[in-house]
């Protein structure tokens, strides 16, 4: 039943469509995160899934139920904003009491469904305070509480955590998870922030300006991003992606990066999807999953910046076209001006068309 079917969903405000022909099938109990930059239509297909907006076509099914005209308040769904919605004149007791006491439940019923949430929520010290005396972690925390205390088979969430402190969303993250492992229910959180999507989410969809770019595991979306797109927007930072064009070589398959040199030759079944192509292609690689190695092994490029960020170190090469990152564990030594000779592991290597930005695959 609460399975969640987006068919051919398409939403439009005047002239501009805000949603594409979206398909996505979201299974009974699943944590799907929509994922995307700011105005992507993250929150158009929540509040069309929530039954707040209306599509211009296309269906929404829970289970095998047509949701078209059915009201939000009829459509089993828990919502929870950016802003949190807590009524600041009472207390958080009150507050996680309203829905279950609107909904008529025998107020023993409703002592030991506030104290269970409460406790789940490490919200019980704070019981009996009025709203208006917390702080926006704990007022977002509550909120969530007041939507989970009616257990919903379907929780919505958008962009929940945004307005609360960095170290309280780290908190968050991890109890949100437990709460939806707890309750089976079928979770749709909106974020553009991939951290939260990679963490809590069974599985990811991407989406770039109102387009489905990729549906799937978080590490498949990082591993195998479907195009330059997703292999840019996830992992921080980023893909890296050199423009090139491939060119045999008595070790196999390679790309020419013009004034970069050539590549390392290609693994097998990277190198025989290409070969099938014309044109330019894009060379990808993780900065997580470059190497330094000896010169002449490698893409051989200055040194420009480098970032420390605790045992990481981001080491930023060349300019312009040919600016590539590297990951490290450690402290490599490196500094500005130097030139460094970076490898990317063989089966990181991600090839991608230069026209679509569509990723070459096997097969
Ligand atoms: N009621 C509306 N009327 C006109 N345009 C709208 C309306 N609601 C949203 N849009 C537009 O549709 C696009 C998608 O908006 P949406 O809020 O779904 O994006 P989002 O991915 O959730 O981004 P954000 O995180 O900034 O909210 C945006 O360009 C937005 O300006």
């Amino acid at each position: 039943m609460s399975a969640i079917h987006l068919q051919n969903l398409v939403k439009k405000f005047g002239d501009f469509t805000a949603l594409k022909t979206m398909d996505l099938a979201i299974a009974d109990g699943e944590f799907m995160a929509l994922l995307g930059p700011s105005g992507c239509g993250k929150s158009t297909t929540m509040n069309m899934i929530a039954g707040m907006e209306e599509p211009t076509s296309g269906k929404i099914l829970f289970g095998e139920r047509d949701m078209a005209g059915v009201p939000m308040g009829r459509r089993g769904v828990g919502f929870v904003f950016q802003n949190y919605a807590i009524f600041t004149h009472m207390s958080v007791r009150q507050n996680l009491a309203y829905g279950p006491k609107m909904r008529g439940a025998p107020k023993a019923e409703i002592d030991r469904r506030v104290s269970a949430i409460a406790e789940m929520l490490q919200l019980t010290p704070l019981l009996d305070r009025k709203a208006d005396r917390l702080s926006v972690n704990i007022l977002q925390r509550a909120a969530i509480g007041r939507s989970a205390i009616m257990e919903p088979a379907i929780f919505l969430l958008d962009e929940p955590l945004s307005n609360v402190d960095a170290a309280f969303r780290a908190v968050m993250r991890t109890e949100l998870k437990q709460l939806q492992r707890q309750f089976r229910q079928t979770m749709v959180y909106v974020t553009h922030d991939q951290l939260e999507a990679m963490t809590m989410a069974d599985r990811i969809a991407v989406m770039d300006h109102g387009v489905l770019q990729q549906v799937g595991t978080p590490l498949e979306v990082y591993n195998n991003p479907a195009n330059v797109f997703v292999a840019r927007f996830i992992g921080a930072p980023g893909m890296n992606l050199l423009r090139g064009r491939p060119a045999e070589s008595d070790r196999g398959l390679v790309i020419d990066l013009g004034p970069l040199g050539v590549t390392p030759p290609l693994p097998a079944e990277i190198a025989a999807a290409v070969r099938r192509a014309q044109g330019d292609v894009l060379y990808g690689f993780r900065p997580e999953q470059a190497a330094l190695v000896k010169h002449g092994q490698g893409l051989s490029l200055p040194v420009t910046f480098v970032e420390r960020i605790g045992a990481r170190t981001i080491v930023h090469l060349g300019q312009g076209e040919s600016a590539v990152k590297a990951v490290f564990d450690n402290d490599v030594g490196l500094a500005i001006g130097q030139t460094a000779v970076v490898a990317p592991a063989a089966q990181s290597v991600r090839v991608f068309e230069a026209t679509t930005g569509i990723a070459m695959k096997a097969g």
